[in-house]
């Protein structure tokens, strides 16, 4: 099984200790992370017990889902997502009914919601769109320090009228039972036998403490293995802090194995060379891949206008795919959605025959802690062989989920995944709005069940939520987004082609050509950024994103709010070198 690895991965996947294992971008760490899953799977003798994977997006933990499949691995024991859907999963859902904020139903917040409500709250309170406010909670159980508390207070205030719990909530609840019911984290700790971190420089303050409090249950022996690159840490803003194996061995109170990876099997040393200008340490790296001698293509333009900007864009892919490069080996990419998404739009009605995977705003907000959203899926999702594996988890994740909200579906049914996906596939409806649509076959769907859903407090919160944000999304003049069916449909078809996405979405994969604009300083880093290096060290994930050539972008022509205009990015402008 260790096959596909080196002395240096191996060593580290091997290990039965609690590792640490940090190295370069390419160095093949989140290979080594999959291996030592799969290597953990099979020596399991317990049938019981659990392998943790969390993440940073769920496009992560799919794709780690994915390898562990391809490596013949059995996942039935594996559960990979963020940790926020981990806190959710295994402490807020199964222990609601011990916190008074949650025992009566709850529903998430999406950001959509959440970022709204704060941006009306700024508007209220006088404040401007880049005042930066915290909605994050401290391990202590206190709110982070924020410019203004009165706010943050009200906001919180109106959360939980609307019985509505934010994303820092769920880790601020999640704590709070832990701590305060310390045999949670005893049947976790004994639950678990591994629990991996994947990204772990952007892990924030009270999520190492959820975690380290599990560890510290005094039963079990559950081992972690975190994997990470201090230098690739740009979550500061949103405070995540790659701590120091000492900081870390503080924490958790036990030891840690520091293991390195060196080397690098994705750039060519010509791309590697000009990603260490942006390093903030002093570590070498060498090309270890096939392709480190060939010779790389960097470019940085900072005099194309903003309005020819698509165009330049359209040449360069044209050219790479003319070259045969495929085209999920391109990715353009920009500091944020609001700059990637025109993009995506205007790329694809140039280029009509090329395929994009390209972030857009879908009619739907794709709410995955929404127990509605999962329902959807399912209809909006067409049966097929292809994705029944898929939809048959689905279905028992959803199973699983309504008995935490005492609603048991097929008793003595072994097998309840099915019947649940053979009485949605049985259900149509001729609603041509999505929306109607998704109503209607809930409805159909609850009458053969036989449940009355609305005696459920849980469900019936959700349920207003789902609706009542969904009118409100498709309602938004800005956003602009069509209603039929056939559109919310086409939201879950994924598709493979050139990716246009934010820096923060890419993190962590890799392609042949990196196309990135927007690099201006006060869109990267954004203008309440105050991490230290903050430019440097997007400047560096992006960059060693790139395999073979890196194409550079400070646009001229944008202009802030009032009309000043935005210059290029100073740690990039100020970089000497040859450019091609
Ligand atoms: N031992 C190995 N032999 C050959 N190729 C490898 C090996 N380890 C990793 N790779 C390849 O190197 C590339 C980078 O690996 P991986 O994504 O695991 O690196 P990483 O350290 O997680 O990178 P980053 O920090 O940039 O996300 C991938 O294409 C992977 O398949």
């Amino acid at each position: 099984m260790l096959k596909g690895l080196n002395e240096q991965q191996i060593e580290a996947v091997v290990e039965q200790g609690n590792v640490l294992l940090t190295a370069c971008p390419g160095s093949g760490k989140t290979r080594a992370l999959t291996y030592k899953i799969a290597y953990e799977l099979e020596r399991l003798t317990n049938s019981k017990k659990i392998i943790i994977a969390v993440t940073f997006t769920n496009r992560a933990a799919d794709e780690i889902k994915k390898r562990i499949r391809n490596l013949n691995a059995d996942d039935t024991n594996l559960w990979a997502g963020t940790i926020h859907s981990f806190c959710l999963e295994w402490i807020l859902r199964p222990y609601m009914c011990y916190l008074d904020e949650l025992k009566n139903g709850f529903s998430i917040s999406d950001e959509f919601n959440s970022e709204r409500l704060i941006s009306e709250l700024k508007e209220k309170y006088g404040l401007v769109f880049f005042d930066s406010v915290s909605t994050r909670y401290l391990p202590n159980g206190e709110k982070e320090e924020t410019i203004n508390r009165e706010l943050i207070d009200e906001y919180h205030e109106i959360l939980s009228n609307e019985k509505l719990v934010d994303f820092d909530q769920i880790l601020h609840y999640s704590h709070k039972l832990i701590t305060t019911y310390p045999k949670i984290s005893e049947t976790l700790k004994n639950m678990f036998q591994l629990i991996c971190v994947d990204e772990y420089q952007d892990t924030q303050l009270l999520q190492y403490a959820i975690l380290s409090q599990i560890m510290k249950g005094a039963s079990g022996s559950c081992k972690m293995f975190m994997v990470g690159d201090s230098d690739q840490a740009i979550y500061g803003s949103l405070g995540g802090v790659a701590k120091s194996l000492a900081e870390i061995e503080k924490e958790f109170k036990t030891t840690f194995i520091n293991k390195e990876l060196s080397g690098n099997y994705r750039s060519n040393q010509q791309i590697i060379d000009y990603y260490r200008n942006f390093q903030t340490s002093t570590i070498e790296i060498k090309a270890f891949g096939s392709n480190a001698d060939e010779s790389a293509i960097i470019t940085y333009n900072k005099t194309v206008h903003k309005d020819e900007l698509v165009e330049y864009i359209v040449k360069i892919i044209s050219d790479k795919l003319e070259a045969g490069i495929p085209e999920h080996e391109i990715c353009v990419l920009a500091p944020t959605w609001y700059m990637v998404i025109p993009m995506g739009r205007k790329l694809k009605s140039l280029l009509p025959d090329v395929k994009f995977d390209a972030v857009g705003l879908s009619p739907l907000l794709k709410n995955k802690e929404n127990v509605w959203f999962k329902f959807a899926r399912l209809f909006l999702v067409p049966p097929s062989p292809n994705t029944y594996l898929t939809r048959k988890r689905w279905a028992t994740e959803l199973i699983n989920e309504l008995k935490d909200y005492g609603v048991v579906l097929f008793e003595n049914d072994d097998f309840k995944s099915k019947t649940l996906l053979k009485n949605i596939n049985s259900i149509s409806s001729k609603e041509t709005e999505g929306l109607n649509y998704l109503k209607e076959c809930f409805l159909k769907l609850f009458v053969i069940i036989e449940v009355d859903f609305s005696l459920n407090e849980h469900l019936q919160v959700q349920w207003d939520f789902f609706f009542k944000g969904a009118e409100k999304r498709l309602e938004n003049p800005d956003f602009d987004l069509a209603k039929d069916i056939e559109s919310f449909k086409k939201m879950f078809k994924h598709e493979e082609g050139v990716v246009v996405n934010t820096c923060h979405g890419i993190k962590g994969a890799e392609f042949d050509t990196v196309i990135a604009f927007g690099l201006l300083h006060g869109k990267l880093p954004n203008w309440n950024e105050s991490t230290e290096n903050a430019a440097e060290k997007l400047l560096y994930v992006i960059c060693s994103r790139a395999k073979r050539e890196l194409h550079l972008i400070s646009e001229t022509g944008r202009t802030t709010n009032s009309g000043n205009s935005y210059f290029p990015t100073r740690q990039l402008n100020s970089i000497i070198y040859e450019y091609n």
